[in-house]
């Protein structure tokens, strides 16, 4: 049997009482890194042999207990949308990982190769009351934090296309490796007459700089992998069929470094930004929902969607 998961407070406990638990403790004070621990209660796993699995079907997990990689697999067909399921699952999955002593890393990937994640699930957005939009957006944010303040090394293994909430699904782990081709990846909100949050566009600017992300923020640009490579937006490219090998040898590396200096060294950096969101959390809900339900927007996204179907 796989047990955890109680919250930050148990967290803090649990590591207490654990080697090295004083220097955590400290660390965990001085970083309120993690779970933004509104989640009580999370689904089981259970432990067979080296591998679990979480119990949703819509995000598959498997970890290897000997090295402490964990493998998150979006299986949310056809297109891995994100709907609010999708978020409350990956939220718990990356909550449940964080929670995990003996876990190190998470590589987050598609089920379905050549769709990494489509973003959003436009449905959840369209003629929807303002507050299940507000609701919505919180579960983003909720999802967002717990990948982005996450302690572990985390990979994203884009074995597909990855536009908007694939890219800030992308942008918020460490580190990038996106299958070779045709395949594309980009912030294109603005096509669909949406604005990325602050957050999101903060760590596109930290990925690629000021220039390069305001342009492609503003033009809502979709890179092809060649590009987004030569940008910085990905960090390695590799035949599509290799792409999960390329980002478990990846981890390893990472993996050489102490896991504490290394963890540390990333809240130090990410921590300004976790706490803006945090501080303006409702801010960001409104103007989300505020913009998002008017009607010019609406009329926009049913023409967006317009458009995907007549394909
Ligand atoms: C504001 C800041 C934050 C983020 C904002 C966002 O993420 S906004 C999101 C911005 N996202 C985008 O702009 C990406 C839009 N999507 C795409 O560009 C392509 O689907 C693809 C390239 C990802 C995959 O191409 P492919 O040829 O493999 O697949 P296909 O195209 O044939 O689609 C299969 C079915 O799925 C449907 N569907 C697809 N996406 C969505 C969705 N997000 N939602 C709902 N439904 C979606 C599609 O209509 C079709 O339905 P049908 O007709 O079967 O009933």
């Amino acid at each position: 049997m796989y047990s955890f998961i109680l919250g930050n407070e148990s967290i803090k406990m649990a590591l207490s009482v654990s080697a090295g638990g004083r220097v955590w403790r400290k660390f965990f004070k001085t970083f309120n890194f993690g779970p933004n621990s509104a989640l009580k209660r999370f689904p089981t796993c259970t432990a067979n042999g080296r591998l679990y699995s979480s119990s949703s079907d819509n995000v598959l997990v498997s970890k290897d207990e000997k090295s402490g990689i964990a493998t998150v697999r979006m299986n949310n067909p056809p297109v891995n949308s994100l709907n609010s399921a999708m978020l409350v699952s990956l939220r718990s999955c990356f909550e449940e990982l964080e929670n995990d002593k003996s876990c190190r890393a998470l590589i987050l990937t598609s089920q379905k190769p050549k769709v990494f994640c489509a973003g959003l699930d436009i449905l959840e957005i369209y003629r929807k009351s303002p507050d299940y939009v507000a609701q919505f957006w919180e579960k983003l944010q909720d999802m967002w934090l717990s990948l982005y303040g996450s302690r572990l090394v985390t990979m994203a293994a884009i074995n597909g296309h990855s536009p908007a909430g694939g890219c800030l699904l992308s942008l918020a782990c460490d580190y990038r490796i996106m299958a070779e081709g045709k395949f594309t990846i980009g912030l294109n909100e603005t096509q669909l007459d949406l604005v990325a949050p602050f957050w999101l566009r903060q760590t596109m600017v930290d990925v690629i700089g000021y220039r390069q992300a305001e342009m492609a923020l503003m033009i809502g640009a979709l890179y092809t992998s060649n590009k987004a490579l030569q940008l910085g937006l990905v960090d390695k490219l590799a035949p599509i069929e290799d792409v999960q090998t390329v980002a478990e040898e990846e981890v390893k590396n990472w993996l050489k470094i102490p896991d504490q200096a290394r963890a540390i060294t990333k809240m130090a950096s990410r921590k300004p930004l976790l706490d803006e969101l945090r501080k303006r959390k409702q801010e960001d809900i409104q103007t989300f929902r505020d913009e998002t339900t008017r009607e010019s927007v609406q009329i926009s996204i049913q023409q967006y969607l317009e458009k995907l179907k007549a394909k």
